[in-house]
């Protein structure tokens, strides 16, 4: 009973996860045994230098990559042992991806691409449930344009309404607000807020923002593949630079 209770609490745990990637005469140690549990309706910002496994472990925790040891769990269902249609099936329901490569279908409008998502489920999205998850990131008129007729930061917030169209568990970010403006990054924070105080979501995100990360409930620190810092209260933004500029002098 205890387990359980435990195990529902977080929406994902890592237990002594390890990736290496590279050839065995010259092997990189992208996750080095790491151990870390997210709480569900939590904030979370994943932080440190550049190379020191931050993209592994959301890539992990996800499920999109498998560890070489270790066990990840997504809301208590441990991955290691299903197979890729499993996986998929599960990261369709329950998880929601920001990754640094947009990965928007370039034939496809805004609106199509934010419906994708659904509609690889099986399921015939209603054009108002399409529609407010664009209007949501302040792109509401823009729904038919492609890609290719967006700016950068256009583009992350329409690859940002797809990950929300299908109202995750989990959201995994990498660099959300990277190649915004900073209105329009302010605005996607707010909305990363909102999605953990009002719908009871879980946020991970990777950033280099300390001001995405002031907003964030907790903070990890990562170096050379390892959990170096775990900072469980709020920290204001120059405490935060301060210590990234420690890590990366190290
Ligand atoms: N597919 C891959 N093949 C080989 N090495 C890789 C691969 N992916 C990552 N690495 C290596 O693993 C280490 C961790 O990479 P990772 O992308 O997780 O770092 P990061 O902290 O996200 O970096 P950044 O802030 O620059 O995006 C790096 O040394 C990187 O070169």
């Amino acid at each position: 009973m205890s387990d359980l209770l435990i195990e529902v609490a977080h929406a994902v745990a890592v237990e002594g996860v390890t990736k290496t990637y590279g050839s065995e005469q010259q092997p990189v140690v992208a996750l080095d045994d790491v151990t870390i549990d997210f709480a569900a309706r939590t904030f979370t910002a994943v932080m440190g230098p550049s190379g020191s496994g931050k993209s592994t472990l959301m890539h992990c925790a996800a499920g999109l990559e498998r560890p070489d040891a270790g066990i990840v769990r997504i809301g208590g269902t441990d991955l290691g042992p299903l197979n890729e249609r499993r996986r998929t099936e599960l990261r369709r329901r329950q998880v929601g991806f920001v990754f640094q490569a947009f990965n928007l279908v370039a034939s496809l409008t805004a609106q199509q691409n934010v419906a994708l998502p659904l509609r690889l489920d099986g399921k015939r999205p209603r054009q108002e449930t399409v529609l407010a998850a664009l209007d949501a990131v302040g792109l509401g008129d823009r729904a038919g344009h492609r890609p290719a007729e967006l700016s950068g930061g256009q583009q992350q917030r329409v690859a940002l309404a797809r990950a929300l169209v299908t109202e995750p568990t989990v959201l995994f970010a990498d660099e959300p607000t990277g190649a915004l403006d900073l209105r329009s990054s302010r605005e996607v924070l707010r909305r990363l807020r909102d999605l953990v105080d009002e719908s009871g979501q879980t946020v991970i995100t990777v950033t280099h923002d300390p001001i995405v990360a002031a907003a964030a409930d907790r903070i990890v620190f990562l170096a050379d593949g390892r959990i170096v810092d775990d900072v469980r209260t709020r920290m204001d933004a120059s405490t935060i630079a301060t210590r990234m500029t420690h890590l990366e002098d190290r």
